[in-house]
């Protein structure tokens, strides 16, 4: 049975997309899909441009949701700005920013042409409170010729234990984030970036990670990092 907290923010998670309806429920998806049907609204659903590779590892992970201990989480563009008031830092946001320029926010993970930037798919365990994110970084992540630019890889890292910070804690900010990038990373190669939820003190949730080859022979990246449980009271300059 999914915690209250991951089924709080899994519904929450789908009620944020843009017109979105309101989440009936909010536990979790039981809607098994497999990489033959194609949607271009739910980020996380099979598109045109994902390999071969992307589609057989969706479906290997779909298969584990069957029996209700993986969870595949949905992924959207936008968040809806008639939502913002539940998130003190989009109030103070919406107080600084132009009100048009706000309502342009954009996932930043979700800023690139289909197969040119990122194209991921997450999974959650909440027995054992970790998330794997299945990515396929496309050509315009370039860093050195060949190999994914650093921060593209920070920013796939973030989003994970994010993610996983998001679902264990609700609504956090990344408060520390170190990596060691162990080796490059192939331009467009698709990899496997698995965290888990270290520990939990107080408002502050503490989440590792690693990112592997596919095989899981090569071990590219390691990571932690601490995210911190907004407080609602609190007013940020
Ligand atoms: C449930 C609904 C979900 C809705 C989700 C909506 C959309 C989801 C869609 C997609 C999500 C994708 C996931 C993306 C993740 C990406 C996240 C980001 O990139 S966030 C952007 C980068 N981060 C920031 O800009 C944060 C800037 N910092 C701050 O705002 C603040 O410093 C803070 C982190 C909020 C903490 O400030 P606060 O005043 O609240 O706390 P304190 O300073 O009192 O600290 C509390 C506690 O933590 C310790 N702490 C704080 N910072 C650090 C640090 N850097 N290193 C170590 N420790 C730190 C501090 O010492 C206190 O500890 P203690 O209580 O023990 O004293």
């Amino acid at each position: 049975m999914l915690g209250r907290c991951a089924a709080r923010a899994l519904g929450a998670l789908r009620g944020l997309r843009e017109g979105a309806p309101p989440a009936r429920s909010p536990g979790p998806s039981r809607r098994l899909l497999s990489s033959e049907k194609v949607s271009d609204e739910n980020h996380s659903l099979p598109k045109p441009c994902w390999s071969k590779d992307m589609r057989l590892l969706f479906d290997q992970f779909m298969k584990k949701c069957e029996d209700g201990s993986w969870i595949h989480l949905p992924s959207y563009e936008y968040i809806a700005t008639q939502r913002s008031q539940d998130f003190p830092t989009f109030i103070h946001a919406s107080e600084l920013i132009n009100k048009e320029k706000l309502s342009q926010g954009r996932l930043f993970t979700k800023s690139f042409e289909d197969g040119l930037g990122f194209e991921y798919v997450m999974f959650y365990n909440d027995a054992e409170k970790r998330i794997v994110c299945v990515f396929q970084g496309g050509p315009h992540l370039q860093g050195m010729p060949g190999f994914f630019h650093g921060g593209a890889i920070a920013t796939m890292i973030d989003a994970t234990v994010g993610m996983n910070a998001i679902v264990s804690g609700g609504i956090v900010m990344t408060a520390n984030l170190n990596i060691d990038f162990k080796r490059p990373i192939p331009l467009c190669s698709i990899v496997l970036i698995n965290s888990q939820l270290d520990k939990i003190e107080g408002r502050k949730l503490f989440v590792s990670c690693n990112v592997q080859s596919v095989d899981k022979k090569i071990l590219y990246t390691e990571a932690t990092s601490l995210f911190v449980k907004l407080d609602l009271e609190k007013k940020f300059d």
